[in-house]
Formats: structure tokens, C-alpha cells, sequence
């Protein structure tokens, strides 16, 4: 089974992730990618990849990443984090990042960890 690489960013961070992607095309567009939703439309849009959207993270799209980490289908999570602003859905945000240690699961939550997950080949072994 192909695993998922999931792609999010809060809104204060989604310019970065968009560039982010764009210079790691090559690497990114061999994996399959879920998103949750308008990082996903801003990542088709602006970077060229092709993304599997869920929910928005507000309404429940950490939620549904966090199910799929539990149920062994994602390879490693890349989620651009504001921690300047404050979150109605912070619970859900808290869930995600705590499935993905409890199932030992890369989570990178700034630009320079994501480097540090693609430079690892860890995703080419999926
Ligand atoms: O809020 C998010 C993650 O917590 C991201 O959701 P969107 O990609 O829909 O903006």
C-alpha cells in the first residue's frame, strides 16, 4: 500500500508552504498527498501538485488526518503551524500532533524540519 505524505498549513503560513512545494516538485508530485482543504486548493493552484482534499481544519480536516495516521495510511505529516495566533479548533490541532507520536509518525511543523524529513529518504521508503 502506497502511503499518504499530508500536506497543511494555518493561514499565516500558507504562502510559505506554497513556495515551499514549489521548489520541492520533483520530490513531492512521486508522492500521494492529502491535504486539508484550502491549503489543499492553494497547493494545486500555486504549486501544480495533485491533492486528495479533506475537510478544512476548522471543521474537522486535523481530525480526519489524525483517523488516517491512526489507521497506519500516512508516511509522514508536514504541517506549517502559526504559533502566534490562536485556534478555535487548537483541541483538534493538539490530537493530530499527539496520534502522530503515539504511531511514531514524522510530523514537521516549521519549513526547517520539512527539509529535514525529505532530506532523510525516509519518504523514498515508502
Ligand atoms: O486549519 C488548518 C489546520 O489546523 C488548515 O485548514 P485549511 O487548510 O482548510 O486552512
Amino acid at each position: 500500500m502506497q502511503k499518504t505524505l499530508v500536506l497543511i498549513a494555518h493561514d499565516n503560513k500558507k504562502l510559505a508552504m506554497v513556495q515551499w512545494a514549489r521548489r520541492h516538485h520533483a520530490c513531492l508530485s512521486r508522492h500521494k498527498i492529502q491535504s486539508t482543504s484550502t491549503t489543499g486548493q492553494l497547493l494545486q493552484e500555486g504549486a501544480g501538485l495533485k491533492v486528495e482534499c479533506l475537510l478544512s481544519g476548522p471543521l474537522g480536516g486535523d481530525a480526519q488526518v489524525g483517523a488516517l495516521v491512526a489507521s497506519g495510511q500516512i508516511s509522514a505529516v508536514i504541517f506549517f503551524v502559526d504559533p502566534l495566533t490562536a485556534m478555535p479548533h487548537d483541541p483538534d490541532i493538539k490530537m493530530l500532533m499527539r496520534i502522530c507520536d503515539v504511531h511514531d509518525v514524522p510530523l514537521a511543523t516549521n519549513p526547517a524540519t520539512a527539509e529535514c524529513i525529505l532530506r532523510s529518504h525516509l519518504l523514498e521508503k515508502e
